[in-house]
């Protein structure tokens, strides 16, 4: 393995590594350094864990030092805690040459945000909406010059999931210069490759990690099977039992809505567990307050949806709990990748219902490392016990929520998405109401078809039967 000198870093760099524990490069640093050093446009594809944050900070810190200007690099990432780490990043190993680094992200003050901005910062880092806010609503900064657009969790950026973010990629995409060096990092670039390109237009320098795996060694990947009705129970078990046998720990536990999150971390509560939750209907201070106190340890387990699964660094993290079973075999691996990082050894548990056996087939598909993790018949008796008051405090939690405006306000929240997307809500609702209607009515009237063809196939089994009971009938007279 090479270090960090061969690969052309300067001096100043490798020192200040070398402050953040970081003395050798790991693979995907090795490889894809060299490349961008040299200019060309990169796209590094390694596990998670792995390094790719530093593989395009320490690049781009050492050219802008070369040449000191603002804005120099736009780093765009999906959401906004990861914009604060990445921006953490930059400002750490850039402290020598005065970095001065600006987070554009969502649910932040956007005056203050537009006079950080004017004032030329070294490296933007944003999530794509609020950024292209800025660009369609002010003129008093620039990124037609910048050096480097970063895309880091690339495809992420890239895919139409619930948050989408295509059209103010092409806003921010309008505003930056052609001539310029793209750098797109993800742990899962496979399956938005052809997109990709499309953006590193510069025969970009491709790099993978080669391994059959798309999850680090280092991790123990479990799944339990547990009737729907149980799940719960287990959970409770699950983290009592880790809670006994450990004295530094943390947990991450993913599920897949936010109203879950919330209901899930109140049931913790009750059990006295020390949790506290990550999702999008949080205000944005509360998130962040709330990140902080699981990263500091105050709070030991950390209830999230998928917000929190790409890209967050938390060395503390040695299990992961996934409450659903992830759609997407690359939803898992992000999940998945919050613990085991570093080379740290952790474990991930994932929850499996009845429901969920196609799900895990597809993971397994990627992931052959999967194993199924029973528990001893007595535990199983430990979590029966349980099982009653487990479902008690959910129904509790559950009707606490609903006497909080917590459903209003994602109704709100939807509705002010709307209007931001240019959509009248009322009339969108209508046009879903109508939709539905549609549907509904497409499905009856299906049902019907098939209902009556179900019939004609049977007279026509009966009138087929009667007729061989005639013909076998008359056989029989005849002989
Ligand atoms: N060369 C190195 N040697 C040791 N530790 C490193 C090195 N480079 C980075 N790290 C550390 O490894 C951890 C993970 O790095 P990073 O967050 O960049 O991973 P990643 O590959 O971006 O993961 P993900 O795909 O989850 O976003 C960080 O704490 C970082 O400081």
């Amino acid at each position: 393995m090479s270090d960090f000198s061969s690969l052309g870093l300067s001096d100043w760099l490798i020192q200040q590594c070398k402050q953040m524990g970081i003395s050798k490069p790991t693979q995907v640093q090795e490889n894809c350094m060299p490349p961008i050093l040299e200019g060309r446009d990169c796209m590094g594809c390694a596990k998670t864990g792995s390094g790719k944050t530093a593989a395009f900070v320490l690049p781009v810190l050492q050219k802008l030092s070369e040449d000191p200007y603002g804005i120099f690099c736009l780093v765009l990432t999906p959401t906004r805690e990861l914009a604060y780490q990445i921006a953490e990043q930059f400002r750490v190993l850039g402290k020598p040459m005065g970095l001065r680094d600006c987070i554009i992200v969502g649910g932040m003050d956007m005056i203050t945000q537009a006079l950080e901005l004017s004032k030329k910062p070294h490296v933007v880092v944003a999530t794509p909406g609020r950024l292209a806010d800025h660009i369609r609503s002010s003129d008093t900064f620039s990124i037609k010059k910048i050096q480097f657009l970063i895309l880091d969790e690339a495809d992420r950026l890239l895919e139409q999931g619930c948050t989408d973010f295509t059209k103010d990629l092409e806003v921010i995409l309008a505003a930056v210069p052609v001539k310029r060096q793209t750098l797109l990092f993800s742990a899962t670039l496979t399956d938005t490759l052809q997109e990709l390109k499309g953006i590193a237009m510069n025969k970009p320098f491709f790099w993978e990690s080669k391994s059959e795996v798309r999850t680090v060694e280092e991790l123990d990947q479990r799944y339990i099977l547990t009737p729907e009705k149980v799940k719960d129970a287990y959970l409770v078990h699950l983290i009592q039992k880790f809670q006994d046998e450990h004295d530094d720990w943390s947990i991450m536990i993913f599920t897949n809505t936010c109203k879950n999150c919330q209901i899930l971390t109140m049931m913790m509560q009750k059990f006295n567990f020390p949790t506290i939750s990550l999702h999008s209907m949080m205000k944005q201070k509360q998130r962040f307050a709330n990140l902080a106190k699981f990263k500091s340890s105050v709070f030991k387990i950390l209830i999230a949806t998928d917000v929190a699964s790409r890209g967050l660094d938390i060395p503390t993290v040695q299990v992961v709990i996934n409450h659903n079973t992830p759609g997407l075999p690359k939803i898992y691996i992000h999940r998945v990748g919050r613990t085991a990082r570093a080379g740290r050894h952790g474990v991930s548990i994932t929850l499996v219902t009845q429901y969920d056996i196609h799900l895990v087939h597809s993971i397994e598909g990627q992931i052959p490392q999967m194993n199924l993790f029973c528990f001893p018949l007595l535990e199983e008796k430990e979590v029966l016990k349980i099982l009653t008051q487990v479902n008690v405090a959910r129904r509790e939690c559950e009707i606490k929520l609903e006497s909080t405006d917590f459903d209003e306000k994602k109704e709100i929240n939807k509705r002010k998405q709307m209007i931001l997307e240019g959509k009248d809500p009322d009339v969108e609702a209508k046009r879903k109401a109508e939709l539905e209607k549609i549907r509904s009515e497409k499905k009856l009237f299906k049902e019907r078809i098939q209902e009556t063809i179900q019939k004609k196939q049977h007279g026509m089994q009966k009138k087929l039967m009667k007729q061989k009971h005639i013909q076998k009938e008359k056989a029989v007279k005849s002989t």
